[in-house]
């Protein structure tokens, strides 16, 4: 992927300083912690290996084209940031489809957004992709009217970051019913599994080529497609407030927060080993398994009675 170019070379740190050393909180790792079995203890650095990423980009690249030519789509849809995840997905969907069969929504909401719009630009111009953007803000404004005694969305982050969630995904679908063309979701396996995601805002989608995929299995694979440095650089954040970061929501970085999640979902092993095992203290990985178990209704569909016996 040649994206040397950057429309703004600052946008990726200037609203949190530096992002790696200043505002970084924690990684939650207790030094002191042994594991309990004697075992070497592993780091959360290992939560990075893709053991071949070329093959694990052949495998997203043949599940884009392949999912894409079962539904007699005409190519994809892709809501565009400026982060790692959008930009991962978007390169993937072009080597799957060919660039005239991807379109970018960029839609920024605010100021800090608009900074990342124009990397988001930048980036569906070096992948030769079409798009748009479009402003959200006239149209968020609108749902402040409604039951504005009720519902008001002054001074309420999380109401309002999934209000524009979910505009973002009513925008992309509009664009997929009018094009014939599906809609491609970025959501990685990290925040599949600590639903991290807006419920039926960015979590919604048609396909997710970077669903089995975890944060830091992402980055990986970005670093094969030779996504450019600002993407890898920016930290992690969902970018609707100033100096939001994810490890700030979730309590550890992603490498800390992939770690746990192999060994305790994938792996079945009890937080108090999985805490031992990688020094990390016991409070960090239950308030992830936390998030965990909370969130099970967003990785299933909803529930209904069932017909007394007839599936
Ligand atoms: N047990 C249950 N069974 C069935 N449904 C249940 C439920 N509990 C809640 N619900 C429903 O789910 C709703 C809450 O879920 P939801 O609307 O998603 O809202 P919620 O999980 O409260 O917030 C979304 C979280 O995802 C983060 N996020 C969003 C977007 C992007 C990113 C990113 O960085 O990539 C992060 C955001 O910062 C926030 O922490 C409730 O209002 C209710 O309707
Ligand atoms: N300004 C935006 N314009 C278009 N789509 C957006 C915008 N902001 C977020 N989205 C969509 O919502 C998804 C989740 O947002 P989020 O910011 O967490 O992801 P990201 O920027 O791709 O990656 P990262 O988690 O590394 O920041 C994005 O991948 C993208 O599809």
């Amino acid at each position: 992927m040649d994206t040397s170019t950057r429309s703004d070379p600052g946008a990726g740190t200037r609203d949190g300083g530096d992002p790696y050393t200043a505002t970084r909180p924690g990684t939650g790792r207790d030094p002191a912690a042994r594991r309990e079995d004697g075992a070497t203890e592993s780091t959360p650095a290992d939560a990075a290996a893709v053991d071949d990423p070329d093959a694990e980009l052949e495998r997203a690249v043949s599940f884009v084209r392949e999912t894409v030519s079962a539904a007699d789509a005409d190519g994809v849809v892709i809501n565009m940031s400026g982060g790692l995840d959008s930009t991962v997905a978007a390169a993937i969907a072009v080597e799957a489809l060919g660039s005239d069969r991807v379109y970018g929504l960029i839609l920024p909401c605010n100021k800090i957004g608009a900074h990342h719009a124009r990397d988001a630009e930048g980036l569906a111009e070096a992948l030769g992709i079409d798009h748009d953007t479009v402003h959200l803000q006239p149209l968020l404004a609108q749902f402040g009217s409604v039951a504005p005694d009720r519902f008001g969305l002054h001074d309420e982050p999380t109401l309002v970051g999934n209000a524009t969630a979910r505009l973002r995904m009513t925008l992309a679908y509009l664009a997929a019913n009018a094009t014939g063309r599906l809609v491609c979701g970025t959501t990685n396996r990290s925040e599949r599994l600590l639903g991290y995601l807006t419920k039926h805002g960015d979590g919604a989608a048609d396909l997710l080529p970077l669903g089995h995929l975890y944060k830091t299995e992402v980055r990986a694979l970005a670093e094969t497609l030779e996504v450019p440095g600002f993407v890898l650089e920016k930290p992690p954040t969902a970018g609707l407030l100033a100096g939001q970061r994810d490890a700030d929501d979730l309590g550890a970085d992603y490498d800390v927060v992939d770690s746990v999640l192999r060994l305790a979902v994938d792996e079945g092993v009890e937080a108090g080993t999985v805490a031992a095992r990688l020094g990390l203290d016991r409070e960090t990985v239950d308030d992830l398994l936390e998030r965990h178990r909370a969130t099970e209704h967003k990785r299933t569909p909803p529930p209904m009675p069932d017909r007394g016996g007839s599936a």
